[in-house]
C-alpha cells in the first residue's frame, strides 16, 4: 500500500529527462542560492529542523499539533494554487526558456493532487476542513505574503525563488523524517513520503535551477537582492508555520 503511494506521488513531479538533466544544475556547483544557505544558515535549518519535524522524526509529535498542522496547511495550499498560476503567467511572459511554464504547471497539477490528499487525511484524523475551519494569524500574514508577489511589477526571477524556497523547506524537512534511523511514527508516514520523496526532490532541483539560470542572465543586481530578500521572508513565514501547528500560543 505504502510503495503504491510513493508511485504515485513520484509520479506527479517527474518531468522528462531533459527537464529532470536541467535540475540537476540545481545540484551542481554552487550557486548564488547556495551561497544564501549558507549565509543564513541559522535560518534554514531554522525552517527545515525545526522542532515540530524532529517531534515527528524521534516519535514524540502529539497528535493535536499534527491535526492543526493538517487544517491550517490546507487552508495555505489552496492559497498557494493562485500563487503559483500567478507564477505560470510570469514565466509565459518574461522566461527565457520554454520548459518553464511546463515544468511550473507540473507543480500545479500536483498541488491539485495534493488538495485531494487533503481532504482524504482530514477524514482519516476527524479534521474539518469545512469554511468553518479559521486561518491562524501566522498563515494569514504568510498567504497575504504569496498574494504580494502575485502582482506583475514582482519580476518572475523574485517570484521563482519564492516558489523554489516554499517548497524545498518542505522537501528537506520530510525527507529528514524518512531517514534510516529515525522514529517517524508508521501513520504518518504517508504524510512524509508526500513531500520527501526523491521526485519532489528532483522537482526542487529543476525550480532551483531555473532561479539560478535566471541569476545567472540578469544584469540587475537589485533583482537578485531583491530575490534574496524574499527567500528570507519565505524561511521566516515558514518558521512562524510551524511554530502555530507546534501550538505555541504568541504563534496563534
Ligand atoms: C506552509 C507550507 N509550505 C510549503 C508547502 C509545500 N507545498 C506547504 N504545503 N505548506
Amino acid at each position: 500500500m505504502r510503495l503504491q503511494t510513493e508511485r504515485q506521488t513520484d509520479r506527479l513531479y517527474r518531468g522528462t529527462s531533459e527537464m529532470e538533466e536541467k535540475g540537476k544544475n540545481g545540484d551542481q556547483k554552487e550557486g548564488v542560492i547556495d551561497t544564501w544557505k549558507k549565509k543564513h544558515h541559522q535560518l534554514w535549518v531554522g525552517a527545515t529542523r525545526h522542532p515540530l519535524i524532529l517531534s515527528i522524526s524521534d516519535g514524540t509529535i502529539h497528535l493535536p499539533a499534527f491535526k492543526r498542522w493538517l487544517g491550517q496547511d490546507y487552508i495555505f495550499v489552496r492559497a498557494l494554487v493562485p500563487f503559483v498560476a500567478s507564477l505560470i503567467v510570469k514565466a509565459w511572459k518574461e522566461s527565457d526558456d520554454s520548459s518553464d511554464v511546463e515544468i511550473i504547471l507540473r507543480g500545479m497539477a500536483a498541488l491539485s493532487d495534493e488538495l485531494e490528499w487533503f481532504k482524504k487525511q482530514a477524514n482519516k484524523w476527524g479534521v474539518h476542513l469545512s469554511e468553518m475551519l479559521v486561518p491562524s494569524r501566522p498563515n494569514q500574514e504568510y498567504c497575504r505574503f504569496l498574494e504580494s508577489l502575485m502582482g506583475p511589477e514582482v519580476e518572475y526571477t523574485v517570484a521563482v525563488t519564492a516558489y523554489w524556497a516554499i517548497e524545498a523547506v518542505y522537501q528537506e524537512s520530510f525527507a529528514l523524517c524518512l531517514e534510516e534511523g529515525t522514529r517517524t511514527p508508521p501513520e504518518l508516514m504517508d504524510t512524509c513520503q508526500r513531500w520527501g520523496n526523491e521526485a519532489f526532490g528532483k522537482y526542487c532541483s529543476s525550480l532551483k535551477a531555473i532561479a539560478e539560470r535566471r541569476f545567472k542572465k540578469t544584469s540587475d543586481e537589485e533583482v537578485i537582492k531583491k530575490a534574496e530578500v524574499v527567500f528570507l521572508r519565505v524561511l521566516e513565514h515558514e518558521i512562524e508555520f510551524w511554530n502555530m501547528s507546534r501550538g505555541d500560543p504568541q504563534h496563534q
